[in-house]
């Protein structure tokens, strides 16, 4: 039986992953919030979950190094230089980033991908987001990931198509770019929807999530996967077999 700890575990996200904990056949290690030792609970958990800030991740990271222990990373907002970090960790640990945990997404981004290899350039894509007025990054991690499953499915780099928000006399679309628009307000959990416009048509993808809940017991079956598994970095997609 697992036990996780988790950082962030006063948040929104840390609570959800609590309650779900006992569900799963897990056991909740201890959390750290902003101003704790990170290491402290590295010590004590088999699997670390960090939903906290992005601020906060090297330090989570650090101390998953020094303690030897998993890493699941759901916290969004990731500079490159992060991302490099995980990259160097993951030669050490066993390390999971990713900016959604649920299922849905997962195969949502999937057909994302499949959509925008069938559909080719003549195809334009937007991805618009929405979530509740606390969130303090944009574009969401999921409307990245989705943007990566579309490039991916393009042929191309999202770092060369991606154009996030839109504002004044910008000049018409430029073919094969992927595009984000970000909505935030009220207390919405995360939708996502993909559009792909065509000459005349239009493929809408998306997704709603209506409970924090999902996350939770997706982070949950990934962190005991991943307590299981060689040092490396993984996805949701290793998790669930897709
Ligand atoms: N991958 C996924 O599936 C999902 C990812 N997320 C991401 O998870 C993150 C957290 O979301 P949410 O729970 O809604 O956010 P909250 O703001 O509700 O919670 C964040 C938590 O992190 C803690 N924290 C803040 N700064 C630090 C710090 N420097 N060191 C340690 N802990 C810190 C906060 O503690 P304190 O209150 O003391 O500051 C708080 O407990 C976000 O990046 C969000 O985008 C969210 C949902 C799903
Ligand atoms: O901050 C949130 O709430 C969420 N963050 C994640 C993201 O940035 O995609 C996942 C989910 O949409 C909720």
């Amino acid at each position: 039986m697992a036990s996780i700890g988790i950082y962030g575990r006063l948040g929104r996200m840390g609570q959800a992953i609590a309650a779900v904990i006992p569900e799963l056949g897990a056991t909740f290690a201890g959390g750290a919030d902003a101003g704790e030792n990170p290491e402290g609970i590295a010590r004590k958990a088999d699997v670390l979950v960090d939903f906290s800030a992005a601020v906060a991740v090297d330090a989570h990271i650090a101390a998953a190094r020094a303690t030897a222990t998993p890493i699941l990373i759901g916290t969004t907002g990731l500079s490159r230089a992060q991302h490099a970090l995980i990259d160097a960790a993951a030669e050490e640990i066993p390390i999971l980033q990713t900016g959604n945990t649920s299922l849905g997404v997962a195969l949502l981004s999937r057909l994302v991908r499949e959509a925008a290899e069938r559909l080719g350039p003549d195809w334009d894509i937007e991805i618009v987001e929405m979530h509740h007025r606390m969130k303090v990054d944009a574009p969401s991690g999921t409307a990245l990931m989705l943007g990566e499953a579309a490039a991916k499915g393009m042929g191309v780099e999202m770092s060369e198509v991606g154009v996030v928000g839109r504002a004044g006399l910008v000049g018409a679309r430029a073919q094969g770019t992927i595009g984000f628009a970000a909505l935030r307000g009220g207390r919405v959990v995360g939708d996502h929807q993909v559009i792909f416009a065509g000459e005349g048509e239009r493929i809408e993808l998306g997704h709603r999530a209506d409970d924090r809940a999902i996350f939770a017991r997706g982070a949950v079956k990934a962190a005991q996967w991943l307590v299981q598994q060689a040092p490396g970095r993984y996805s949701m997609d290793a998790v669930l077999g897709l």
